[in-house]
């Protein structure tokens, strides 16, 4: 009970009523304190939480800290880079897809980075293209060169949480595989082989990478993301990071920067300063929007 002997660490795995935490390299597995459902919280794959010891590596989550953010699908907290996973082939790249990942990324205060895989079949550049206007970190990989993966894992050894996701077969379970050796996914063939059901994992882990971490959350897709993170349409231009620097000179206060005369987005696009691939997802992204009921938002407030 005496909270000086309470360490800090960070949840890494949840799985049937127990959280595995982290602290200074003890794994502590872990009940959460009936307080939490009390008050209808319940810890989160990464949560730094505070952990009152019981037992040689046993103990009780006493206390979750402010996170940053949390996903429901996964259900995932204090995620700090969204790595979008896109194919240059086989499934082509859907932009729409990539664009909703990247905004739902945005607005949940999540830098996003773009994966391209499979360069193998294809040359990145066209998709690149788009993402580096954006002004977005993009890697290229593919099965047969390392190069771009070296890269990649730089960036992930940086530091903090990081999550990928994409659609299904662009080739997440073989890269996070190749990222790292621990990491043993089933890829598409494998677990067609073995005949069993996709996307039925729910269960997530934080493997250490460098000094960040690595979300093995393989089964997670667009569809079920958007069901849990609602935009609303005067909050997407903001989830699409680029149009920012010319919203501010939009003639009209409250422009959608779809149609309007005097819209400096609209004038950003026709100059090549924003690829219009971001802008037609944007617009189908806004008409959307315009859809949502209230209903549906206070389920998310
Ligand atoms: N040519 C080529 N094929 C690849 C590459 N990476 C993965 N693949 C193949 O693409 C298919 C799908 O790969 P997965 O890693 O299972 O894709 P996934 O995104 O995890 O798919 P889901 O589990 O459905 O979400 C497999 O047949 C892989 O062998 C690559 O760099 N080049
Ligand atoms: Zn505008």
């Amino acid at each position: 009970m005496n909270a000086m002997n309470d360490t800090e660490g960070l949840i890494v795995k949840a799985t049937g009523g127990f959280y595995y935490v982290d602290a200074a390299g003890v794994l502590y597995e872990c009940r959460a304190r009936g307080v939490f459902r009390k008050q209808g919280v319940s810890p989160l794959v990464g949560d730094r939480v505070t952990v009152e010891p019981a037992g040689e590596s046993k103990g009780v989550v006493a206390k979750i800290m402010p996170r940053k953010n949390a996903l429901v699908r996964p259900p995932l907290a204090n995620v700090d880079t969204f790595a979008v996973v896109a194919s240059v082939a086989d499934p082509a790249p859907n932009t729409l897809v990539i664009d909703k990942l990247m905004a739902i990324a945005c607005h949940k205060n999540i830098s996003p980075i773009l994966v391209v895989t499979k360069c193998d079949l294809g040359g990145p550049d066209a998709l690149a293209g788009i993402y580096r206007t954006a002004g977005m970190p993009v890697f290229t990989v593919s099965k047969a060169d390392g190069s771009g993966l070296d890269t990649l894992r730089q960036r992930l050894s940086a530091g903090g949480i990081t999550a990928f996701s994409g659609n299904s077969g662009v080739g997440k379970s073989s890269l996070l595989n190749r990222l790292d050796g621990r990491l043993s996914i089933a890829t598409g063939e494998t677990s067609r082989k073995l005949g069993r059901g996709r996307h039925t994992t729910r269960h997530v882990e934080l493997y250490a990478f460098g000094d960040g971490y690595i979300a093995d959350t393989p089964g997670f897709s667009a569809v079920e993301l958007e069901r849990y993170e609602v935009i609303r349409k005067e909050e997407l231009a903001g989830c699409f990071s680029e149009f920012a620097q010319y919203s501010k000179a939009c003639k009209f206060t409250g422009c959608s920067h779809t149609v309007e005369k005097g819209c400096a987005v609209l004038e950003a696009v026709r100059a090549g300063l924003v690829h219009p691939s971001r802008h037609a997802s944007y617009c189908v992204m806004y008409e959307d929007a315009k859809k949502i009921k209230e209903w549906e938002l206070k389920d998310h407030a």
